[in-house]
């Protein structure tokens, strides 16, 4: 026997319950909160001490010092060179999918040129240094070091640092064979609050950065948005979600591992079906009750599906639209007749996979779009990780003679409207050696 929520938007406290489900405050809370907080100040005061003894605690390291944290190059080198051939091939693959999608987000500047002559445009850079967080507590993710380094490198970042944590000090070596094909620079198995600490603040072996991108768990999440401002983040991409549509047309199977596959990532991932059909919902409800015994992660599912995973009847595809909005999770998949239809009336999910046929589970290793992405509804207002989150944008202003004139009195009319008199007169002298000249 397994649990999982069972909702109808039918039923009068349908808003609350829903909201007790995917609320993040409810799932994550003080303690958590709390936890973090205190990891940050050791780090930041103690340096490589502090990311020492967490690792120790968290990770069971045996390590003396955080340079023994660090992985050689060669290591990573020696890990491509000795993974069975079936793997480096799937690793290869997968990272030439992913560099051709990204090739098609780089940005480029541009400029025009006013009809005073004045050029304004935008100067496109990428970061200097960027720090990428892997993660392996509970699993390893090769795939999540591709979908990250991959954009950067296709950015044109020059610094490209790594932590991963490596439970009992054992590195993964997929993880460490990714880290070589995608030229990653420096890898440290450090992980959780204090690897994103030391990318902070820096440490005396960890250098800081200037943006901290990657996915992880809750603690991994509440750190990055703790350091926010003293580095970049990409975005909150913290525990796992899927939110299915089906139309009661898919083989129930389907639908019952495409769910797994987001809850078996952690227990606070989030797993959620919404039908019209509510035989289909029982069919589902069946197929997850047949499948589970099956899984590895059998503990990780249940208790997520427990805790965050729900079969949600609702009265029309519409309504199922509604109610994935409000949600806005990670990955939506339209498992319907018609996908691209549906499609127009979804706003927020982090991705969006079209038709029967496209199971979640392929972008995450494969596709070719990013698979770092905004949880916790955050996708109300973020993207996918991309190589924009790897490049800056600068404005470009070249005035003309002529253009300073025109521009010099709509700004000095400004300037001293907000009492600005340094900013009116900076403007003005561009002004009068204009007239001056004419
Ligand atoms: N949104 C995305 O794009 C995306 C992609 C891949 C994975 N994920 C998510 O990443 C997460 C991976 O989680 P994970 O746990 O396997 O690895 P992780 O690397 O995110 O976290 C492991 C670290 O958590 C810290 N930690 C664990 N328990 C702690 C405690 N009680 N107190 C303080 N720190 C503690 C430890 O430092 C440990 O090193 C999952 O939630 C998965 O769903 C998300
Ligand atoms: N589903 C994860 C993003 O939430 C990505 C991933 C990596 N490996 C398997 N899945
Ligand atoms: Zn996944």
């Amino acid at each position: 026997m397994f649990e999982i929520n069972r909702l109808s938007t039918k039923q009068p406290d349908f808003d609350t319950e829903l909201e007790k489900l995917v609320s993040w405050d409810a799932h994550v809370g003080g303690e958590l909160e709390a936890t973090v907080a205190e990891i940050l100040h050791e780090v930041r005061h103690r340096g490589d001490q502090a990311v020492l003894d967490y690792t120790r605690r968290f990770d069971r390291s045996q390590a003396q010092s955080v340079a023994e944290l660090e992985v050689p190059a060669a290591r990573l080198k020696q890990a491509l060179d000795k993974l069975p051939g079936e793997q480096r091939n799937a690793l290869h693959e997968a990272a030439d999918r992913i560099r051709r999608y990204a090739e098609r987000q780089k940005m480029a500047g541009w400029s025009y040129t006013e009809e005073d002559g004045t050029v304004l445009g935008q100067q496109v850079t990428p970061l200097d240094s960027v720090g990428v967080y892997v993660p392996g507590g509970k699993a390893a993710y090769p795939s999540s070091v591709l979908m990250n380094v991959v954009p950067a490198k296709v950015a044109g970042v020059e610094q490209i640092v790594m932590v991963v944590p490596a439970p009992g000090g054992e590195p993964n070596e997929m993880v460490l064979a990714a880290a070589a094909i995608a030229g990653v620079d420096r890898v440290f198995t450090v992980g959780g609050a204090q690897a994103v600490g030391a990318l902070a603040y820096g440490t005396e072996t960890i250098p800081a950065v200037d943006k901290i991108v990657g996915p992880g768990n809750a603690f991994v999440a509440e750190a990055k948005r703790r350091v926010f401002g003293v580095v970049g983040i990409d975005m909150i991409a913290g525990p796992s979600e899927i939110l299915v549509i089906c139309d009661g047309q898919t083989d129930p199977e389907w639908i019952a591992q495409d769910l797994f596959s987001q809850a078996e990532h952690d227990e606070e991932a989030q797993a959620i079906l919404v039908s019209p059909d509510p035989m289909f919902l029982d069919q589902v409800q069946t197929a997850m009750e047949n499948g589970l015994p099956e899984m590895e992660r059998s503990d990780i599912i249940r208790t997520a599906l427990a805790k965050r995973g729900a079969l949600i009847n609702v009265r029309d595809l519409h309504e199922a639209a509604e109610v994935a909005n409000r949600i806005a999770p990670e990955h939506l998949e339209l498992s319907v007749a018609e996908p691209e239809k549906l499609a127009g009336y979804i706003r927020h999910a982090g991705a969006i996979f079209l038709g029967r046929y496209t199971a979640e589970a392929l972008g995450d290793y494969c596709a070719g779009p990013n698979h770092v992405l905004p949880t916790s509804r955050t996708a109300r207002f973020a993207s996918p990780l991309g190589v924009y989150d790897f490049q800056k944008r600068s404005s470009l202003i070249n005035c003309s003679p002529a253009g300073a004139v025109k521009l010099g009195r709509v700004a000095s009319v400004l300037a001293r409207g907000e009492g600005l008199t340094a900013h009116a007169r900076s403007a003005e002298l561009r002004v009068e050696d204009g007239e001056g000249g004419q």
